[in-house]
């Protein structure tokens, strides 16, 4: 549950993104205001090009050429150099994209310990962690297969449990089942929202899915470079 006395652990604040296309200049983020309390799970929903992949790259401290400010867990990250950004991503943020991502020569339990040895955790612990939470997923049988040997569901699984890994404050996912039927996207997503607040993370989840979207705390829409909330934030 979310606590509204804790520092968010997202918070933007007049976030703007422009792009030239053709001589021609697209603002497709024009002010946008957020912010995701702990443990609060928050759907962005959009058309296709409305920006959803824009904010979550500015939340994620991956792209330059933003305006505004992008604070995580109270931190300003604009005031940050290059260094500390990567330091502040490695140790705050986890993501998942549609397309999993990961490491094709990597079995699937190694895809999941080397962002923590990147982080700092021992090879043992790492594999402690990413066997507790292949099991959790329903993998434990699958742990030294290669993601070719791997249906699409078991790949964006281990996709999730890499994500996790290092028990980030905030999740980003990008259509996260996106490349997924119906019935298996919604089993990943049930396994990947008991996970989050099972650890109590905050998660940001881009989708144009309004039924996945209702099973999250939270939903607010991007629409004509503008944040609308389609459900209220929690009050403080
Ligand atoms: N690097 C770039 N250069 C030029 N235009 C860009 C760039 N990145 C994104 N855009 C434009 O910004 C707009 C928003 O793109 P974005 O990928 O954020 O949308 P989206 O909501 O995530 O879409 P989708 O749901 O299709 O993934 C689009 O018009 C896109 O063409």
């Amino acid at each position: 549950m979310s606590d509204p006395k804790a520092t968010d652990v997202v918070r933007l604040t007049g976030l703007t993104r422009s792009f030239e296309q053709g001589g021609v200049k697209i603002d497709v983020l024009r002010g946008v205001d957020l912010a995701i309390a702990p443990g609060e799970i928050v759907a962005l929903l959009g058309p296709s090009g409305s920006g959803k992949s824009t904010m979550l790259q500015a939340v994620g401290l991956l792209e330059g050429g933003f305006g505004g400010k992008i604070e995580i867990t109270g931190i300003d990250a604009t005031q940050l150099d290059g260094d500390e950004r990567t330091a502040l991503r490695r140790t705050h943020l986890g993501f998942i994209y549609q397309f999993h991502h990961l490491l094709p020569d990597f079995t699937a339990q190694e895809n999941v310990i080397i962002p923590q040895m990147v982080g700092g955790t021992s090879r043992a612990d790492a594999e402690v962690r990413a066997d507790e939470l292949l099991g959790a997923l329903g993998l434990g049988q699958r742990r030294t297969h290669r993601p070719s040997q791997l249906s699409g569901g078991e790949q964006q699984r281990v996709a999730v449990a890499r994500a996790l890994a290092n028990r980030p404050q905030l999740v980003l996912a990008d259509e996260p089942t996106g490349n997924l039927d119906e019935a298996t996207s919604d089993k990943v997503l049930g396994e990947f929202l008991s996970l989050v607040r099972g650890q109590g993370s905050s998660a940001l989840v881009a989708t144009h899915n309004e039924r996945l979207a209702a099973r999250m705390d939270r939903i607010v829409r991007l629409h004509e470079g503008l944040l609308e909330e389609a459900t209220p934030r929690p009050a403080a």
